[in-house]
């Protein structure tokens, strides 16, 4: 492909065609509050018994004072940023269960990965699962955060106590069941998942038996399908962070899993001859949900759902799929994050330039009044990188620097140190993942390249807006939610070089004009994408799949 050139082509007004917001220092406004999908709302809609008992109460403390609507849930998940984290379902993991423990009884099972064994916490015995088909029996610990939130661990060293990510010995991604993940993963996560269904049937020696489950990808998929197949209606919650994660296993595993034969079909758990985690959640589970508005209408396309987009449409049809955004916590603000050099807020642009500073020196670049691009990202086919390759030589020559974070697909790795040495000076690749000095990043750069080819949500773009560092995107999913073109960032609509590109010449254009930028680094500044908005959502859900206990005649998509 030819790349695109500057100075010249560059249009001065073409990021200013959209008004700006006021913006204000003092009390940010909220922006982009709504996402709940309205074409699979059904059920949402009616919710009788909801009420505005749970709006803000300013508090995410967990010992926070209940309503009587208040629910007891198990957040099952793989991650928690607490103690480990490959991508953004640990933020979401650490996030969520606190902001709703301020309304609910909110507690986590998780597996005791080699962090938590050796953390400076306690665990303390709780409970017992029993052995099932080829799934050994495993005690259950409870480690209780500093904060008060509840973690119970699967106590399984054999299956857990490694060296290396929760999904496998590289740093690619989720690891389903392929490529680089332990070869082991079906039963490691069969097991978390049928432990989840135990303790919710009270058959774990708990002291304490939530209402409802709330799963998280493909890793929990089979638990709302164990407790059909025993013929127990609990009520599940199922998320998908990302739908390409699938969990496939071989269709042979399925007797040590204990999987039920007859379960193997196209209504069942079967995918291409294969047994699929992911198809289980989403079959089985009384709700569905996942982390945007768009991308619940994306995932029931053929363009976006993985092959599992007939019966994401079906569960659209029932009302049970619906999309509920992510948010951003209150350690995301510029004025008191201690990771940054200096602390800023909107329109003290000599605080964010002393992290702009401060990061061209730690990532090795040289001084310069040109824009600085950031990349922090899971380097996987998902988030572009190829196209951010691709438009680097013109960044340079346009006077841009850009500094890659991340790690994953080693060949993504390589093409980012060929290109640092290419450019030295202009482009720094930092293979890993340090969260200081991605704060640090976020805070001192001026644009964030994220041209996902898919977006559930994102995280990145939300922090990197917090932070006046305004995000240059592909318009999909999570994205298209929580950018504004033009306003607070700039999104492009086709996965394609010459429209990416044209949307970092608008970056440039931006960037030149003092005013316009600030203006626009304050209107990112400005939006507030906190988890408390997701509490109503969330709530309202869960009384949903609570009511829709012994009514379950529509779970069936033929
Ligand atoms: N190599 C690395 N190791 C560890 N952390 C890294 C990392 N690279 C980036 N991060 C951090 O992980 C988070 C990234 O979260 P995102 O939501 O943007 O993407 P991710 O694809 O991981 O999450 C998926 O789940 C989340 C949660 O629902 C969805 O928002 C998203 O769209 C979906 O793809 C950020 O906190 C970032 O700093």
């Amino acid at each position: 492909m030819g790349s695109v050139a500057f100075g010249e082509a560059i249009n001065e007004d073409s990021g200013s065609e959209k008004s700006l917001k006021e913006v204000s220092d003092e009390e940010p406004s909220i922006v982009n509050t709504s996402f709940i999908t309205p074409s699979a709302n059904t059920h949402h809609s009616s919710d009788p018994g909801f009420t505005d008992s749970f709006h803000d109460t300013g508090s995410n403390q967990p010992h926070h004072k209940k309503s009587d609507a208040a629910q007891r849930i198990l957040f099952v998940t793989t991650e928690i940023t607490d103690f480990v984290k490959v991508g953004g379902l640990g933020d979401v993991s650490s996030a969520l269960p606190r902001a709703l423990a301020a309304h609910h009884d909110v507690r986590v099972l998780i597996p005791a990965y080699r962090e938590m064994i050796h953390s400076e916490y306690e665990i303390v015995p709780a409970g017992h699962v029993p052995a099932f088909a080829g799934l050994p029996a495993c005690d259950i610990g409870r480690i209780t955060c500093s904060d008060g939130l509840i973690l119970y661990v699967l106590l399984c060293p054999e299956l857990y106590d490694r060296e290396g990510t929760p999904y496998g010995s590289g740093a690619s991604g989720y690891g389903d069941g392929q490529g680089e993940g332990w070869v082991d993963n079906d039963i490691r996560f069969a097991r978390l998942s049928r432990a989840a269904a135990d303790i919710a049937l009270g058959q774990a020696d708990l002291d304490w038996q939530p209402q409802l489950l709330h799963l998280n990808d493909w890793a929990c998929g089979l638990a709302p399908a164990y407790l059909h197949w025993q013929g127990h209606p609990v009520p599940t919650v199922f998320t998908i962070h990302n739908l390409a994660y699938q969990g496939l296993f071989n269709a042979s595993r399925m007797a040590v899993l204990g999987v039920p034969e007859d379960a193997f079909h196209i209504d069942g758990v079967e995918y291409y001859g294969e047994l699929s985690f992911m198809k289980a959640g989403i079959n089985y589970a009384s709700q569905v949900t996942t982390v945007s508005a768009t991308y619940a209408q994306e995932i029931t396309t053929p363009k976006f759902g993985c092959g599992l987009d007939g019966l994401l449409r079906c569960k659209a049809e029932q009302g049970r799929l619906s999309g509920i955004p992510n948010g951003i916590d209150d350690s995301w603000d510029p004025r008191t994050d201690s990771h940054l050099v200096q602390a800023f807020s909107c329109n003290d642009w000599r605080g964010k330039r002393a992290n702009a500073d401060y990061a061209r020196r730690f990532f090795g670049l040289n001084p310069s009044q040109g824009p600085l691009f950031a990349v922090i990202s899971r380097l996987v086919h998902q988030k572009g990188l190829d196209l951010t390759i691709e438009a680097a030589k013109a960044i340079v020559h346009g006077g841009g620097q850009i500094v890659f974070m991340g790690c994953g697909e080693r060949h993504v790795e390589d093409a980012l140190r060929q290109l640092s040495e290419r450019f030295p000076g202009a482009i720094s690749a930092y293979i890993g993942f340090d969260e200081y000095q991605a704060r640090s990043l976020f805070a001192g750069s001026d644009f964030l390249l994220m041209p996902s080819r898919f977006e559930p949500c994102g995280l990145s773009q939300m922090y990197a807006q917090r932070f006046g560092s305004l995000p240059i995107a592909h318009r999909t999913g999570g994205l298209a939610d929580t950018i504004e073109d033009g306003v607070t960032g700039f999104l492009f609509d086709d996965m394609q070089f010459e429209s990416y590109m044209r949307a970092i010449q608008r970056a440039f254009a931006v960037y030149k004009s003092t005013d316009l930028f600030n203006a626009m680094r304050g209107a990112a500044m400005a939006g507030r994408y906190h988890w408390k908005q997701s509490i109503v959502p969330y709530s309202k859900l869960y009384r949903v799949a609570l009511e829709q206990l012994g009514n379950e005649t529509t779970l069936a998509c033929q």
